[in-house]
């Protein structure tokens, strides 16, 4: 018989409140649980997304009192699974920034938050399509890296836009995640382009399963995403796919002795050597 983790990404089209976003997840995450899934991911922005250009400060809770994050404790209690909110937009709590903070929630089968962790790397791109993001106008980027412990090992904590930073998950890796989870709510035109490479570079370059849970499709507000959600084992093979940006439920089984067996076996982790900068 063969064992692993039953894990499942939700794939998204989260509207643009929090109470609308909870609506939206949980019968997907039912599902999950019900088809034996003990993990489950959901992407960036599970709360509410929208045309960052109008976020006001009303528009936020507290991580403490939003309703997507509520909910989605108590429905990790019920279902006694363990839940990562890929992220939530919630106010940073930091005083004298009214910005919010993208953040990511580990959700115990408890129903406990277990871990947090702030996006690092703000979304600030003109895209050739005339799309232009300007993240940091409303999000305060963290300025930690993070992993959180589960039953099954460390898990890297990563949201979207830091994908394209190798150096995170290097670090992540080195120091000890065995997966990295990179929820997100990618464009269209960098989706197409680069999604499933730098997913797979990221797992290629770590000996880590990468899982991605993605936003995906038109949103109420017109904001197009890539879904396309994906897992990655540590060779780099896709092992699950969403070939569509309709929301859903993608399964996946993590043979998680595979780390230590590709890192045997390509030990790039470990040899890593310092060098004087280029001239
Ligand atoms: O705005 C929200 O509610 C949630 N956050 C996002 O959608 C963020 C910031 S605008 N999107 C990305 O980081 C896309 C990265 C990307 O597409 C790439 O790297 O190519």
């Amino acid at each position: 018989m063969t064992q692993g983790l039953d894990i499942a990404l939700i794939q998204t089209r989260t509207p643009a409140t929090a109470a609308a976003g909870l609506a939206h997840v949980e019968p997907l995450i039912r599902q999950a649980a019900a088809e034996g899934a003990r993990f489950i991911l959901t992407p960036e922005g599970s709360n509410f997304l929208e045309q960052r250009r109008g976020l006001r400060e009303e528009a936020l809770s507290d991580e403490g009192e939003d309703a997507a994050v509520l909910g989605l404790q108590a429905l990790a209690a019920e279902l006694g699974v363990w839940l990562l909110i890929g992220s939530a937009i919630v106010r940073s709590g930091v005083p004298g920034d009214a910005r919010a903070a993208n953040r990511s929630l580990l959700v115990d089968p408890t129903g406990a938050i277990t871990a947090r962790y702030d996006k690092l790397h703000v979304f600030d791109v003109d895209l050739a399509g005339g799309e232009t993001y300007r993240e940091s106008a409303s999000v305060r980027p963290g300025d930690a890296a993070k992993l959180a412990d589960t039953p099954w090992g460390r898990l890297g904590l990563t949201i979207c836009y830091d994908v394209r930073f190798p150096h995170l998950h290097r670090a992540l890796a080195k120091a000890g995640a065995g997966m990295i989870a990179v929820p997100a709510a990618f464009t269209r035109p960098t989706g197409e382009a680069h999604w499933e490479t730098l997913l797979r570079a990221r797992a290629i370059e770590t000996g880590a399963f990468v899982l991605a849970p993605a936003q995906g499709g038109r949103h109420e507000d017109g904001r197009q995403t890539w879904g396309r959600s994906l897992v990655v084992d540590p060779w780099g093979v896709v092992i699950a796919k969403a070939d569509h940006d309709e929301p859903g439920v993608l399964h996946a089984r993590l043979d998680l002795g595979a780390v230590d067996r590709v890192r045997a076996s390509i030990p790039a982790l470990s040899h890593d050597r310092t060098f004087d900068p280029p001239q």
